[in-house]
């Protein structure tokens, strides 16, 4: 069974310049079994081409073509890396008929691969059943690399994702099972919408401890106390886990995912709080989820989602 497909030069076009003014000219294309054999590298973006998670929570199909869409929206934006910086595409893991369970198992596996290779993974979904995925991922670098070291998970989302996973895990059970697996549960939810998660919902995050922030108060106005909440939560742990599910932007910015929120936070605060994790020197990798091309509007949210990596990948300190 095929589960991953090496990185494709269809996904990078744009503007030709004889100097890499474009990122579609800076990437270079190196299949994950080839990455053992480079030297320094700071960043690879790996895609998660899977939607069965999605399929199974009830939600609308499409995101398995979510990576190469922000692929090829990325591509086009200008390069302002430093000219001895790497930048790969190590391609796709992609889910074969329904087969879910193994497509996690697989970008797990590539995404302690990246992190033992010290190169810092974008994962680029996908359903959100991309967060168990790297979680476990990081997990297997975390064992052997640094067994001491306290996780702490960061999502941006309209939605906890913590539902049980009775009939098996979905886009919409990733932090219930990570819940299940971990000593220490830290995990902070940014953006959470009370009319898209049920009284069950909020009850599972009492229990366990989750520090969530409402999307009423995702404000400008409030900026200063986002960052001292968000700098508590930081300060507990020693690297971050952070994931962007595009769903809890409003649907203004981001109509392409399944389940889209017309009351969503806006794109210029993410911003702001993404400064301060990067700022933390914490982050270890992130990923962002549920880009479904086809209810996207002039690739208006798959823009949005490459312009997160490019935010990322130009102001992260390394
Ligand atoms: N990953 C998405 N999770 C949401 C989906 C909500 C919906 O489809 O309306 C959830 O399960 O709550
Ligand atoms: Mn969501
Ligand atoms: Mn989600």
């Amino acid at each position: 069974m095929v589960l991953y497909t090496s990185p494709s030069p269809k996904n990078w076009n744009g503007r030709k310049s004889e100097e890499q003014l474009y990122l579609h000219e800076k990437v270079e294309l190196v299949p994950i079994t080839e990455i053992a054999n480079l030297k320094t590298v700071q960043y690879a973006l790996l895609g998660y081409a899977c939607d069965e998670g999605v399929r199974r929570n009830q939600g609308r199909t499409g995101a398995i073509n979510g990576p190469d869409a922000i692929k090829k929206m990325l591509g086009k934006m200008p390069n302002h890396l430093p000219k001895d910086h790497k930048f790969l595409d190590v391609g796709n893991v992609a889910c074969v008929e329904t087969d879910l369970e193994h497509t996690q198992q697989q970008l797990a596996k590539n995404i302690t691969a990246l992190l033992d290779q010290q190169i810092f993974p974008i994962a680029l979904g996908g359903g959100h059943d991309i967060a168990y995925a790297h979680y476990k991922g990081i997990k297997g670098y975390l064992k052997d690399k640094k067994p001491k070291a306290k996780l702490g998970i960061i999502n941006f989302d309209a939605h906890f994702d913590l539902r049980n996973p009775e009939n098996g895990p979905t886009s919409g059970t990733p932090f219930f099972q990570i819940a299940k697996e971990e000593k220490e549960f830290n995990y902070l939810c940014i953006g959470i919408r009370k009319d898209a998660n049920d009284k069950q919902l909020f009850e599972t995050a009492r229990e366990l401890d989750v520090v969530y922030i409402e999307r009423q108060v995702m404000r400008l106005n409030y900026l200063e106390e986002l960052k001292t909440w968000l700098k508590a939560f930081i300060e507990k742990v020693d690297c971050i886990y952070l994931t962007i599910d595009l769903d809890g932007f409003s649907s203004a910015f981001a109509p392409g995912v399944s389940a889209a929120s017309p009351m969503g936070f806006e794109p210029q605060l993410v911003l702001e709080l993404l400064t301060s994790i990067l700022d933390s020197g914490k982050l270890l990798s992130m990923d962002i989820a549920e880009l479904n091309p086809d209810y996207d509007i002039d690739n208006q949210t798959a823009k949005l989602a490459a312009s997160l990596v490019h935010f990322v990948i130009h102001e992260q300190p390394v």
